[in-house]
C-alpha cells in the first residue's frame, strides 16, 4: 500500500493557556499542543498571563525608541559589542546569503562579563546590555518584559513536556541563564521593493524555543511559515498573542519530532515592529547530550504512526549536528559571529576565518 499523503497545515494552531491547571479542560489543551509540535512547529497562544500593561509599554515604546536620531542608535552600537549586544542598522544582518531590510536592538538579561582567556569562547557572549542614555524609559520596560517571559516560558515547556509524554521538568533542565530579545524595526518600503526580504527564510537558530510579539495592528502583514507542501503561510497579528516557535536545538532534543519550522517576513508598503524573546540554551550542551538524552523515549512508536510523516520527523536539518562544534555555545557563536561579521571579526578575530568559512 502506498503511503498516505503527508498531512500539512494551512492555518496556524491557537492554544489557550488557561485551559491549563483543570483536569477538565487540561487533556484538550494538551492535544492540540500535541498536535502543534509534532505536526505544526508553530502555533499562536493565547490567555498567556503575561500582564497586557508590560506588553503595551514596550509595544508603545517602539515607534519613539526606532526615531531616535542616528547618533543615539551609533552610541549603542553591536559593533562595540563582544556580547552581539546593541543596535544593528538596517542592511546590516545577513539571512539565507542576503541582506535583511531591518533595524534592530538586540537584549538580553543583564548579566556581568565574565569570559576571560582560556575559557570556551562563548562564554563571551554573557554580558551587559548597552542602553540607549537618549531614551532611559527603555531599561525597565525590557527588564520587566524578559522577566516575565522568562516566567511564560517556563510554564510552557512544563506543558510542552507533558504533552508529549515526559516529566513537567523535563525541559527546564537545558536553559541557559541567557535569554535575548530584540526590538525589531522592518521600514516601510517603495512599491518598487514590496515583497522583499524583511527577514530571510531560517529556522530559529539561537533559542530553545522563540516567543514573539506582532507589535503592529491587524492590517500589517508580513511574517510567514512554510508548511510541508512547501508553501509559505501567512501568520496574520491576532492581539493578545504571541506566536510561538520551535528552536533548533529543540528539534534535535527531540530528534526530530517537533521541528523547527522555516519563516520569513517580508518587507511590504507599511512599516512593521515585531519582538521575538529567545528562550535560551545552556552553552555547555554537547552534541551527544542533545542527541542522546531524550532519543529514546522519542523514538517511541507513538511518535512515528499515522499520516507518512516518521521519515520527515527523523531527518534533522540542523547546523549544530553538521558543523563541527561540539557545543551549542559554541554553534550559537558560529551563527552570530556569521550575522554579525564586523563583531566577529573586531573580537573574534581568531575564529573569525574559520566560523566564517565553515558552509557547514
Ligand atoms: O519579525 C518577525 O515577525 C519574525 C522575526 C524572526 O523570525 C526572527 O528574528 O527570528
Ligand atoms: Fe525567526
Amino acid at each position: 500500500m502506498s503511503p498516505l499523503p503527508k498531512a500539512t497545515f494551512t492555518e496556524i494552531p491557537r492554544i489557550d493557556l488557561s485551559l491549563a491547571g483543570d483536569p477538565l479542560t487540561e487533556p484538550t489543551l494538551l492535544a492540540k499542543l500535541r498536535y502543534a509540535l509534532i505536526d505544526v512547529g508553530f502555533m499562536y497562544i493565547e490567555n498567556h498571563g503575561v500582564p497586557t500593561r508590560v506588553v503595551d509599554d514596550i509595544r508603545t515604546a517602539l515607534p519613539e525608541l526606532f526615531a531616535l536620531p542616528p547618533s543615539a542608535k551609533a552610541a549603542v552600537s553591536i559593533s562595540n559589542s563582544p556580547h552581539f549586544l546593541g543596535y544593528s542598522g538596517d542592511g546590516s544582518e545577513t539571512t539565507a546569503g542576503q541582506s535583511d531590510r531591518r533595524e534592530q536592538f538586540e537584549f538580553a538579561n543583564e548579566l556581568t562579563a565574565t569570559w576571560r582567556e582560556g575559557l570556551p569562547l562563548s562564554e563571551r557572549l554573557r554580558g551587559p546590555n548597552p542602553w540607549p542614555s537618549e531614551y532611559p524609559k527603555l531599561r525597565p520596560l525590557v527588564e520587566s518584559y524578559i522577566s516575565e517571559m522568562s516566567d511564560l516560558g517556563e510554564r510552557f515547556l512544563r506543558l510542552v513536556a507533558k504533552a508529549l509524554s515526559l516529566g513537567e521538568g523535563t525541559f527546564l533542565d537545558f536553559l541557559s541563564d541567557q535569554h535575548r530579545l530584540k526590538l525589531v524595526h522592518y521600514p516601510a518600503l517603495p512599491e518598487s521593493e514590496s515583497g522583499g526580504q524583511g527577514v530571510g527564510p531560517h529556522k530559529d537558530s539561537s533559542g530553545w524555543w522563540t516567543f514573539l510579539l506582532q507589535a503592529s495592528p491587524p492590517h500589517v502583514k508580513g511574517l510567514q511559515v512554510l508548511n510541508k507542501a512547501g508553501s509559505w503561510v501567512d501568520v496574520p497579528v491576532i492581539p493578545d498573542t504571541f506566536v510561538v516557535n520551535i528552536g533548533q536545538a529543540f528539534e534535535v532534543v527531540t530528534n526530530g519530532v517537533c521541528k523547527a519550522t522555516t519563516h520569513r517576513v517580508l518587507g511590504g508598503p507599511l512599516e512593521r515592529f515585531s519582538v521575538p524573546f529567545f528562550q535560551g540554551v545552556r552553552r555547555n550542551l554537547s552534541k551527544d547530550e542533545a542527541l542522546n538524552t531524550l532519543k529514546a523515549h522519542f523514538s517511541g512508536p507513538e511518535f512515528h504512526m499515522g499520516s507518512g510523516e516518521s521519515e520527515e520527523g527523523r531527518d534533522i536539518d540542523s547546523a549544530f549536528l553538521k558543523g563541527k562544534y561540539d557545543t551549542w555555545g559554541e554553534a550559537q557563536l558560529r551563527t552570530k559571529i556569521r550575522s554579525h561579521r564586523d563583531v566577529g571579526a573586531r573580537f573574534y578575530s581568531d575564529v573569525f576565518d574559520k566560523y566564517v568559512n565553515d558552509e557547514s
